[in-house]
């Protein structure tokens, strides 16, 4: 191991170390479920959906101060599903006109997308706000603060086939696993995951949950695919942007803005950059742990043909007649 994981495995025991608890946390967990996170300290089970402690205070905390505006944009994603890449898009339309693509100060060039658009459920820290207001959470639609629920404001949720999510989550468990734990192996990570005991667990259920609203209320809550964005970037750059409230025109020009916010926040472009290559957030973790392959069908590659038909079992019964298919 080197030495900047080593930093970066201190640090993120560190960033889920329990400070202070508040007196509804304490008493909610003594009510909850709780399990071992295979990362590091436990994992409660809140609303169906599985949290750290830490996080689920924060999630208390949220629920209780949060006052969303009309205006806000809210980038939904389970862990490891495409959330560094959404950030990059919307954060690049919404400030397009103030930030050409193609600039040489372009912000996604020296900052990582995670330091532009903050974590609804995590302090704020970002360097550069945006008007309307953008955030990302991992919340599943449950457990959003009401004002955010009652408000007029977008949700984009992004969704990834549950089978390159595991992989994707299984190769970060083991870079940010404290070491003298040793690592995760991939039966004992598949067994969670079909579980559905991981934090912001289980995938189905967190999907459904958004999918289900975007059905109800189109306006309100647009539902993506990580694999469908991979095929064809530049439509659904051009969705968001209608959805969100800053379409492109239909002139030949607005083709070669997409083209250049598609290029500029491509898994190859971001992933080169020195801010991406050797830069760390504010939390300790290295930025380059946000990109590992970004394909699709990584799974392949892992899974043996038993534990992908599993998968697909479970993921079949869970989404059942749904119409949300992988
Ligand atoms: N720009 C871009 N385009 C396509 N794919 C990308 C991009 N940036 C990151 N990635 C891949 O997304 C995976 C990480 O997911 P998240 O960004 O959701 O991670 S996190 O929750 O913010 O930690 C992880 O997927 P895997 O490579 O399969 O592990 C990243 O490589």
């Amino acid at each position: 191991m080197e030495k900047s994981d080593l930093t970066v495995v201190s640090d993120i025991a560190q960033f889920l170390e329990v400070e202070e608890l508040s007196e509804e946390c304490r008493e909610l967990i003594s009510s909850l479920p709780t399990e071992k996170c295979l990362l590091f300290g436990n994992l409660h089970q809140y609303r169906g959906f599985w949290h750290p402690t830490k996080i689920l205070q924060t999630i208390l905390t949220c629920q209780n101060q949060f006052e969303a505006r009309d205006s806000d944009i809210y980038l939904v994603t389970l862990p490891k599903s495409g959330t560094t890449w959404l950030k990059a898009m919307a954060f690049a339309l919404v400030n397009r006109t103030q930030y050409d693509p193609k600039s040489t100060q372009h912000p996604l060039l020296s900052y990582n997308p995670h330091q532009l658009v903050p974590f609804l459920e995590f302090p704020h820290n970002d360097v550069v706000s945006s008007t309307p207001r953008l955030f990302s959470t991992h919340l599943p639609f449950v457990s959003l603060p009401e004002s955010v629920k009652k408000s007029g404001s977008k949700i984009v949720y992004l969704c990834r086939n549950p089978k390159d999510n595991f992989v994707s989550r299984f190769h970060w468990q083991n870079k940010l696993r404290r070491q003298e734990l040793g690592s995760i192996s991939l039966e004992e990570a598949f067994e969670s995951f079909c579980r559905g005991v991981y934090i912001y667990g289980p995938i189905w259920d967190h999907a459904l949950g958004y999918w289900k609203q975007s059905l109800e209320n189109p306006e309100r809550v647009l539902f993506l695919k990580y694999d469908e964005m991979k095929e064809d970037p530049g439509n659904h750059l051009r969705k968001l942007a209608d959805f969100i409230g800053c379409p492109f025109s239909k002139e030949k020009e607005s083709f070669n803005v997409v083209d250049q916010i598609s290029e500029l926040c491509s898994f190859d472009h971001l992933s080169n950059l020195e801010v991406n290559r050797t830069g760390k957030l504010p939390s300790g973790v290295i930025n380059s742990n946000f990109f590992r392959r970004g394909e699709v069908g990584d799974w392949k590659n892992h899974l043996t043909p038993q534990m992908a038909q599993k998968l697909d079992e479970i993921i079949k019964q869970k989404l059942g007649a749904s119409g949300l298919t992988f």
